[in-house]
């Protein structure tokens, strides 16, 4: 008989338990139990204790009941595989929380009710779920990051959500109600529905009239107390004026913590000067987004706001309206672009759309100032999760593989897109990449710089005397700069240090020690402790020393760094799952 090791008064890593592989640090990464006839439940509350795991594969044996909701305690989890056993009942809601999660195989089991919203784990490259009895709409996949896709045999209904040509028929066949593309059946077109008198809807509609009328005389209220106010207060200063000129940007003086900085009571320091022509309203340009539809000048005038930061680049503020939305408003004092330039600009980064980017929302452009409205996203920059956060310990390898594999793919996606217009990033780091809930890395400020500062501006300018144009040269130096800061951004990912000077400062020191054959040393303490693949890591810096090389002609394009940080990253996940199985 064979002795399994299961023992809880054991070690796992140390007595070595069947089924189980571990990190060099010892903890636990894999949980490989394939094919034993199992029977039973499945103990997530318990098995999810286990912080570090990355895969659990329990497939072919008869386990019966539901996932419990505590799977989504298996934070860094990303192969789950329990296909072939007699698992029934609803997805539990908290599976998308599983943000790290890139395969789930819950195949020929009896799991039924609706997908929860799985297009959340935007880092999902494989569903496979047929032969269940699952039953709903398709949610929203983006079907052009997924490897596997099948969704046959099961009770599906409704359209099919864009497919693209990346999965054909096989992948949904066998669901009666399932209609569109690639299916051969076309969805009937739905009838207008007359609306219902007395019904609900009809009242949550008047109650939203009644809102926005509520909403408007508010603000019409707010522009005549304003307008009265200016004709009254001519060679007055108001309270407000004066915050506003106290912490005036131009002086440059103020500095402090957020709080200090809360300006004019309720209102936002940009209102003092950007509420100079009585034209504002009409000078905020909203752009297609849910997220702040109907959004007017007024309402970032009138809303509460707090200083985050003071770059070099403008200040950035975070603004909450009523609705309870919160905006990051980045303000631009003295950027020497024409406005009709500047909303050139805009437009084209506007068309231009990619997941891991956060895109504008609106803009306002005035002869002293531009602002750029942002969704504020609450967790936070890359920089902080290093640095600032005690998570920097828990940001293990495989999840900054994963960073930088999302970054570049993203950056490439916007040089290609953007290469002809010129339009680089110009100001990439860390603090510049920022979180999104699912803690996917998402590109903020993308084409707001155009002055470089010295160190930069003067690359840009060693490159551009090499060209017959000018103009060519310079535009083709700032690409090769975002470069540059992407493999400082790869050199933050793997030694954990802070970046000084533009980086200048980490690649001089990756370089000395990389120079005395002491690579191992470069890495962050905590990549080491965690048994992080040392060829891979080093394979990473190769591709850093790559993008910081002096001469901007030798840094290969984003598009070569993508592919080559793709290729490190499948290397990976290949060992977790031949590691795994083996
Ligand atoms: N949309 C956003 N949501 C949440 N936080 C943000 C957002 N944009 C920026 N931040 C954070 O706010 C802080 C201040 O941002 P700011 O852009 O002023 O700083 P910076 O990136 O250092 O400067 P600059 O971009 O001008 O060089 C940074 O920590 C940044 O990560």
């Amino acid at each position: 008989m064979v002795n399994w090791g299961w023992n809880l008064t054991s070690e796992p890593c140390i007595d070595k338990w069947v089924g189980v592989d571990c990190s060099q640090s010892k903890s636990v990464k894999r949980i490989v139990l394939n094919g034993l006839d199992f029977i039973g439940t499945l103990d997530a509350a318990s098995v999810c204790t286990i912080q570090s795991l990355a895969v659990l594969s329990l497939q072919n044996s008869t386990i019966v009941g539901g996932i419990p909701v505590e799977i989504s305690n298996c934070k860094h989890l990303t192969h789950l595989y329990l296909s072939g056993n007699q698992f029934s009942g609803n997805l539990p809601g908290s599976l998308p929380q599983l943000s790290n999660l890139k395969r789930l195989d819950i195949s020929f089991n009896n799991f039924s009710g609706e997908l929860p919203n799985l297009p959340r784990i935007s880092g999902l490259i494989s569903f496979l779920a047929e032969n269940n009895q699952l039953s709903g709409q398709i949610p929203d996949f983006d079907f052009s990051n997924f490897e596997y896709f099948d969704v046959s045999n099961n009770n599906f209904s409704g359209p099919i959500p864009s497919v693209n040509g990346h999965f054909g028929s096989s992948s949904f066949l066998g669901n009666p109600g399932l209609c569109g593309e690639p299916l051969s059946n076309t969805c009937p077109s739905a009838p207008p529905q007359p609306p219902k008198k007395g019904s609900k809807s009809s009242r949550n509609r008047f109650l939203i009239y009644s809102g926005y009328t509520i909403l408007g005389l508010a603000i019409l209220l707010f522009l005549v107390f304003k307008l009265v106010n200016r004709n009254k207060g001519k060679g007055e200063t108001t309270d407000v004026e004066r915050n506003g000129v106290a912490v005036d940007s131009s002086s440059n003086k103020a500095s402090g913590t957020s709080s200090d900085l809360k300006t004019g009571g309720n209102r936002s320091e940009y209102s003092i000067t950007s509420a100079e022509s009585g034209m504002a309203s009409s000078s905020l340009v909203v752009l297609a987004s849910p997220v702040v539809k109907g959004l007017r000048f007024e309402d970032l005038l009138r809303a509460p706001a707090e200083l985050l930061g003071r770059g070099k680049n403008g200040s950035l503020y975070k603004v909450m309206l009523d609705d309870g939305v919160t905006l990051a408003v980045k303000r631009i004092k003295d950027w020497g672009i024409s406005s009709e330039d500047f909303r050139r600009r805009m437009q084209k980064i506007d068309l231009v759309k990619h997941p891991n980017v956060l895109p504008p929302l609106a803009y306002y452009s005035s002869k002293q100032e531009k602002l750029l409205v942002y969704e504020y996203l609450q967790n936070g920059s890359l920089f902080k999760l290093l640095h600032e956060t005690e998570n920097g310990q828990l940001f293990d390898w495989g999840s900054r593989l994963n960073v930088a594999a999302s970054i570049a793919e993203a950056l490439a996606f916007m040089h290609n897109e953007l290469g002809e217009d010129g339009i680089a990033h110009g100001n990439l780091k860390s603090t510049n990449i920022l979180l999104k809930k699912d803690m996917d890395p998402c590109i903020s400020e993308y084409g707001l710089m155009v002055i470089e500062n010295q160190d930069r501006s003067s690359i840009a300018k060693t490159d551009s005397l090499k060209t017959q144009n000018p103009n060519a040269g310079r535009v083709y130096s700032t690409f090769k700069v975002d470069i540059y800061a992407f493999g400082v951004i790869l050199l933050e990912l793997l030694t954990g240090k802070l970046v000084q000077n533009n980086g200048f400062d980490l690649a001089k020191w990756v370089h000395s020690v990389v120079s005395e054959e002491w690579t191992v040393e470069v890495f962050d303490k905590s990549l080491i402790s965690e048994g992080a693949s040392e060829e891979r890591m080093v394979n990473l810096l190769q591709v850093a020393l790559k993008c910081i090389n002096p001469s901007p002609n030798e840094r290969p394009s984003i598009s070569q760094v993508a592919i080559m940080i793709n290729t490190i990253r499948d290397e990976e996940e290949g060992s977790i799952i031949s590691e795994g199985l083996a």
